[in-house]
């Protein structure tokens, strides 16, 4: 089990950037951290993984204590993997030795067949061969993963781990890695911006809002009851409207146009989104966004109704 103890850390006395941050996590867990660029995923990740000392706190894997670089020649608990977001590869080498490098020269067989499993998991055994320097952004992000797990950790710290991906690759790539860290019950911490992460593969969601943790509890929850409309915020483009002087928070897909209702929206835009158009309109005055199956035309008048809303209250509770 992770224990973070109430860490303190900045980069310098008057910048701190993680303030008192207490949690767990339990082996084979998976916890996605999300907020606003420069809140302190990274270093967070950084933090527990060692290349930090701490200000104030301490942090624990089972009964080891995770120490940084103050106390370690070589900073960076053995247990744990860390894939930064500028991932360090050796370039002037095959894609499988890359991987290789982390497996023992002294079981050549085992070590073949470990590599060629984790090239199934990041989907590129018809690259075993290429030098790494040949290869695109997104294919050295996924080289560097299968790397880091190389040799079984127990828990991986991934920081973007997608970031480089097409959204086609992204979808089949994140149901294998994730499926394969359950299997190895490897405990999994991703920093992201992308709410598929936690949504579809997270056991609990972490949301950091002014070198704080906002919120910690499974996504679902946070989904459908936001503490505010930062959260609410890392999921869609939400709305916060007043209506009758009451203040909501609505995704767009809970709000649908009726034949008629005492709410209506000026359409001054739609933006086609695939399988639904993004209607952007004018409400009493506020700007607001919800979706619809068809295109409607700008200065168009509608009547829409709020099916439901987002519920910000016990969140945290
Ligand atoms: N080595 C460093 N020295 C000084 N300040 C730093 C250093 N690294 C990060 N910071 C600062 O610490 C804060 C948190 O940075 P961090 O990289 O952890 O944010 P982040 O949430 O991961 O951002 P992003 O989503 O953009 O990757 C930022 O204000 C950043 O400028």
């Amino acid at each position: 089990m992770l224990l973070v103890n109430n860490i303190t850390f900045g980069y310098s006395k008057n910048n701190i950037v993680l303030n008192d941050f207490d949690f767990s996590l339990k082996k084979g867990e998976h916890l996605c951290v999300m907020g606003e660029s420069g809140c302190g995923k990274s270093t967070l990740l950084k933090a527990i993984y060692g290349l930090l000392d701490l200000q104030k706190g301490e942090i624990f894997w089972d009964k080891h204590q995770v120490l940084g670089p103050e106390f370690n020649l070589v900073p960076g608990f053995e247990k744990f993997k860390y894939v930064a977001q500028h991932f360090d590869l050796m370039p002037y080498i095959s894609v499988s030795e890359n991987i290789k490098k982390f497996l023992s020269r002294f079981y050549p067989e085992e070590s073949e067949q470990r590599t060629q499993e984790l090239l199934q998991v990041i989907e590129m055994k018809s690259f075993a061969n290429v030098k790494v320097k040949n290869l695109s952004g997104g294919q050295k992000q996924r080289v560097a993963i299968a790397r880091a797990l190389a040799k079984k950790p127990e828990l991986i710290l991934l920081d973007e781990p997608f970031s480089q991906i097409d959204n086609f690759k992204k979808n089949s790539l994140r149901r294998n890695i994730f499926s394969y860290l359950k299997e190895k019950n490897i405990a999994c911490i991703v920093a992201t911006h992308d709410k598929n992460d936690a949504l579809s593969f997270a056991d609990k969601l972490m949301v950091i809002k002014e070198n704080h943790i906002l919120i910690n509890d499974n996504p679902k929850t946070i989904y459908s009851k936001p503490k505010e409309k930062y959260v609410a915020a890392l999921f869609d483009d939400v709305n916060e409207i007043s209506i009758d002087g009451e203040n909501l928070l609505v995704y767009p897909h809970q709000i649908e146009v009726v034949k008629a209702s005492s709410l209506e929206v000026f359409v001054t835009n739609s933006f086609f989104k695939g399988s639904y158009w993004l209607v952007e309109g004018n409400f009493e005055g506020q700007k607001i966004f919800f979706n619809h199956y068809s295109l409607i035309a700008q200065k168009t008048m509608v009547s829409i109704a709020i099916k439901n809303h987002l519920d910000c209250k016990n969140q945290g509770d």
